[in-house]
């Protein structure tokens, strides 16, 4: 097999991971002084019982948790230092929280690509042979969030193996696939291994199957790994034994003396299911163990048996029995050759980085225009419509016809209401359910920089909310013949106070974790204008403390921009409207850029 040339892919070194749990203190170890390697090439299977510790260390070796301590090299880098150079030789699939999902399959997988650094060409020829190899030809034009789970699952490892990385980390790859795609999945990853000396961590809890498709296995249990080695090193820790399955009737458990009578025979652990047990004997207490079971227990209390060789699985069952689960010393004190120093990542050339965060902008910016297909329609249509609404309705209040003053608080009030509601609160709550779904680990698992995801994210908005902006404008000019002239000044306050009010929305949905509290607060700024701000009303009609409350609000800034563009009056009180909404967008980018974590930890 290739991976037998002995080079070194992964190395694992006394790495310890503590989490910080509650607020007294209480201290989780989900690492505990690790150490292992894995050679290039070798399909590694990662098996333990839910909260061994497996994501943890697989969320450190794609550089998203920082080890407590203890080091990681992955090719000779060092994933706590260099956590760039990893990701670009990295290709991932997380058990859930991917992106891409309202995107034609071809393109999630072109894109991903693009963004793990394939040029175009490699982009696309890789896209058509993995859509042929994956079977996908028929769903390839459909969007990945409308395929079945089997086939999405599918799509996803696609994307997983886009840039040719070397380094595959792919979490349950075979869930929800049936025995068909399993086995497409397993010759796939097999292939990889073989041919291209990729190293694949797989983890897993289908220990039968791993079986199958690894090379050797890492057992996990409390954090520590208790076993390590081939399946066949694995099966021999139970010795020559005869292993028989045990269905109960009716799926009961078995009573304290009918196990004892079990135990006379051999060892039993539970089988992973209700009513089902796993008995190793051996292969001279056989006929006994078969009299235990057809006499003792009695056919009437037992469903079935079946007799085997043991299985990984069964090592794997009778390792994580509970806390007694103890390691297996010979198959986990291997101790690794000296360390040799890290390789250093040279930094790439400024204008390669340049073209890099383009490349990545486009791709990025693509993905969430296209995504907006889905519900573009309905965002138009609430920012033509209710800023024509609220311009015909205003208007008939009051002097507001007669009284042009009146006409312009309505007018830009109208424009910059429907931006503020679907600028700051739309994109608060994309990236509150990008956070909540777990999208945002797949994008930092991805090459890219925060600079590029940020810049995508809000410039992909704009093209929504900037009609919002200019249909009061119009309908004022169609309705009641205000002539409204298209300044420079004009084309720098649109674009501006979009720009503004979107980097705010963005802040408040990157600091804020709660979905609700999220969907709370921008109502809550949506309410206080419609009440306080001097957006519609003029400021001196409002008391003191709303009139203070509304020149905290961003709106109330391009409101007063916007008014003065189109009265022409460009003086000091302009300038700070711009400065205002300047350092607004500003801050609201560079603290989305901060407060969203590309590290989990
Ligand atoms: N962010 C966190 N904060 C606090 N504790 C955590 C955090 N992440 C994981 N843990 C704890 O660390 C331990 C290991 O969790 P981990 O998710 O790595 O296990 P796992 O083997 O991947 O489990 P599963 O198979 O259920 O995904 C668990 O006790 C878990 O509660």
């Amino acid at each position: 097999m290739a991976y037998e040339d002995g080079a070194t892919a992964i190395e694992v070194r006394n790495l310890t991971r503590v989490y910080q749990t509650g607020r007294n203190g209480d201290q989780v170890r989900a690492n505990d002084d690790l150490t292992f390697s894995i050679a290039r090439g070798e399909v590694f299977g990662l098996l333990g019982a839910n909260g061994a510790g497996k994501t943890t260390l697989v969320s450190q070796l794609l550089g998203l948790v920082r080890p407590t301590s203890g080091s990681i090299r992955i090719e000779g880098v060092d994933v706590v230092s260099d956590p760039e150079a990893v990701k670009a030789m990295t290709g991932f699939l997380p058990q859930t929280g991917l992106s891409m999902r309202l995107v034609e399959v071809r393109r999630a997988l072109h894109y991903t690509g693009r963004l793990r650094g394939q040029s175009e060409k490699e982009a696309r020829h890789q896209t058509t042979e993995l859509i042929e190899e994956l079977g996908l030809e028929s769903v390839a034009d459909r969007y990945v969030d409308q395929l079945s789970g089997g086939m999405m699952r599918l799509a996803n490892f696609g994307m997983a193996l886009m840039g040719r990385t070397r380094l595959l980390i792919l979490d349950e790859p075979t869930n929800e696939l049936d025995p068909r795609n399993r086995r497409l999945i397993w010759d796939m990853v097999a292939r990889r291994s073989l041919t291209e000396g990729t190293t694949v961590v797989l983890v897993t809890h289908n220990v039968l199957e791993a079986e199958k498709a690894v090379h050797r296995v890492g057992v996990m249990h409390g954090g520590r790994l208790t076993a390590l080695g081939t399946p066949g090193e694995l099966k021999a820790t139970l010795g020559d034994k005869v292993r028989m399955e045990l269905f109960v009737k009716d799926s009961e458990s078995l009573k304290p003396a009918e196990m004892s009578l079990l135990e006379r025979v051999g060892s039993v652990v539970p089988g992973g299911r209700e009513g089902v047990y796993l008995v190793h004997s051996d292969p001279e207490s056989m006929p006994d163990l078969v009299k235990a079971v057809t006499s003792d227990l009695g056919m009437a209390r037992v469903d079935d048996f079946k007799l085997s060789r043991p299985t990984l699985e069964d090592v794997y069952l009778s390792m994580d029995g509970g806390d007694s689960a103890a390691p297996i010393p010979e198959l986990v004190a291997k101790p690794l050759p000296a360390p040799e120093p890290a390789v250093p990542v040279a930094r790439l050339p400024l204008k390669e980085r340049a073209r890099r965060l383009l490349v990545d902008f486009k791709y990025l910016w693509l993905e969430q225009m296209l995504e907006v297909r889905t519900t573009w329609t309905w965002s138009l249509l609430f920012g033509l419509l209710m800023p024509v609404a609220m311009v015909f309705g205003l208007s008939r209040i009051g002097g507001g016809l007669n009284d042009p003053t009146s006409l312009l608080y309505i007018v830009s009030g109208a424009a910059i209401f429907s931006v503020a509601t679907e600028g700051v609160a739309t994109l608060a709550q994309r990236i509150g359910v990008i956070k909540t779904d777990g999208m945002m680990v797949y994008y930092a698992s991805l090459p890219i920089s925060k600079a590029s995801f940020v810049g995508a994210l809000v410039l992909s908005r704009l093209i929504l909310i900037m009609p919002g902006l200019i249909t009061p404008m119009v309908a004022a000019g169609l309705m009641y013949d205000v002539d409204f002239t298209i300044s420079p000044a004009l084309l720098l306050v649109l674009p501006l106070s979009c720009l503004a009010l979107s980097a705010i929305g963005l802040a408040i949905g990157t600091l804020i974790n709660s979905m609700d509290l999220i969907v709370v607060i921008t109502n809550l700024l949506i309410f206080v204008l419609l009440l306080a701000a001097p957006v519609l009303i003029p400021p001196e009609s409002l008391p003191l403390p709303l009139q203070v409350l509304g020149y905290l609000l961003p709106p109330t800034y391009a409101a007063d921009a916007l008014r003065h563009t189109l009265s022409g009056d460009l003086g000091a009180a302009f300038t700070l409207d711009i400065v205002v909404l300047t350092a607004m967008t500003v801050f609201g980018l560079a603290g989305a850029a901060r407060w969203i974590r590309w590290r989990l930890a």
